[in-house]
């Protein structure tokens, strides 16, 4: 049986129901919730801020996976801390001093983590790998849900997997591989087999149909196919 993590992204949900949204994915067995922070600015979309992420806190008892797609970085952190997020990632680009900021994002009490955009090199991980908790793989570019996954994530998440269990060898801390963008039934096997551990699913899980067993349904098919 595999072990690994299914986190819906609520951009694909119903933000006029977001409190009942997350409450029926957790009910139907996601592991984290993938809260998408764009600020048509890093991003061209604008989406949800801190107030939101408080909003839903109590709706769920699982991780809320918060993925920030802004420049600057840094004044969201405590925002975002306060607001009840467990896991914090942001884009190295977007923020002047990485290592500064992924140690405020500890220091806040949260898990940190670097997201590779489909053309950033893996190398800014290099130097911060012992303030690392998650790598966040991105497999279409951000902004936007419902794009097609990248075919050149498979072998970056290969050589994503080898420094990471490379650091872990070397007696470093464990570190999540999470991959973020177009993952579906169909291709979440190869999505695992590179190295992955932890998958973001926004249209797959709440564009699921309810003839198909709705969020539950899609939940399982996305395990099982993992193991296939
Ligand atoms: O960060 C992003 C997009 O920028 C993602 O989290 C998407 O929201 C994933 O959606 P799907 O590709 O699974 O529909
Ligand atoms: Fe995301």
């Amino acid at each position: 049986m595999s072990t690994v993590r299914i986190a819906p992204s609520i951009l694909s949900a119903d933000f006029a129901r977001l409190g009942e949204e997350v409450r029926a994915i957790e009910a139907a067995g996601a592991d984290w919730v993938h809260f998408d922070v764009m600020d048509n600015h890093y991003v061209p979309n604008l989406t949800i801020g801190p107030l939101v992420c408080e909003a839903i806190r109590p709706h769920v008892q699982i991780p809320i996976d918060v993925h920030l797609m802004v420049e600057p970085v840094d004044a969201l952190v405590p925002l975002f801390a306060k607001a009840g997020a467990n896991i914090i990632t942001f884009h190295p680009e977007a923020s002047r001093h990485v290592d500064r900021t992924l140690q405020m994002i500890r220091d806040h009490g949260c898990k940190a983590g670097l997201v590779f955009n489909p053309a950033t090199p893996l190398e800014w991980m290099d130097h911060v790998m012992d303030r690392l908790d998650v790598v966040l793989l991105m497999s279409v570019n951000p902004g936007f849900g419902g794009q097609k996954f990248i075919p050149s994530t498979l072998p970056k998440l290969q050589a994503a997997r080898q420094r990471i269990n490379t650091h872990a060898a070397r007696g470093g801390q464990s570190i999540v591989l999470e991959v973020d963008g177009g993952v579906k039934t169909d291709n979440i096997a190869q999505i695992v087999a590179a190295g992955a551990d932890t998958c973001v699913a926004g249209s797959a899980v709440f564009g699921a149909p309810d003839a198909d067993g709705g969020y539950r349904g899609v939940m399982q098919a996305l395990k099982q196919a993992a193991v296939a």
